[in-house]
């Protein structure tokens, strides 16, 4: 397979319900890396998987609403616990979306999968991955 992946960043606020969390039941900051990975079994006419550019301002696009906010009080996430892997998952949604939509200049039928791996730490990070 062949893969592009591009990397951009958020800071949010969030708390977690369950004792398993500790002190992160409480409110608390965090800086999540996110790196998308665009993964096809072939290349386009030009050689690419698809354009870095495209990829990354989708990938700003699909952040921006979360960045800077406090994750509790959005309502898409309203009773959720918005772990690392929760939000890959999210991402990955959002990033399909855009993918189907033809916004990554790339016929969508033409790309196999999107991995989302997000970097909570440099010791922990989670990833989905899923066919488009
Ligand atoms: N599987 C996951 N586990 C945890 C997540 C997560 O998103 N997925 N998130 C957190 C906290 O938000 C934070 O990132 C770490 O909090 P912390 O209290 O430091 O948690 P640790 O488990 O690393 O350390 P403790 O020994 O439990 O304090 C936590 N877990």
């Amino acid at each position: 397979m062949f893969t592009v992946e591009v990397r951009d960043h958020i800071m949010i606020a969030h708390s977690f319900r369950g004792a398993v969390f500790g002190p992160a039941q409480a409110l608390h900051g965090a800086t999540f890396v996110v790196d998308a990975a665009f993964i096809s079994k072939t290349l386009d006419s030009n050689g690419i998987v698809v354009d870095i550019g495209c990829a990354l301002d989708v990938l700003k696009a699909t952040l921006k609403p979360l960045n800077y906010s406090n994750l509790d009080d959005r309502v898409e996430f309203k009773g959720m616990n918005t772990t690392t892997e929760f939000l890959t998952k999210y991402v990955f949604d959002q990033l399909a979306i855009a993918a189907r939509a033809g916004q990554l200049g790339r016929d969508s039928k033409e790309l196999h999968a999107i991995r989302v791996t997000i970097s909570e730490s440099h010791v922990a990070r989670a990833w989905y991955e899923a066919a488009l």
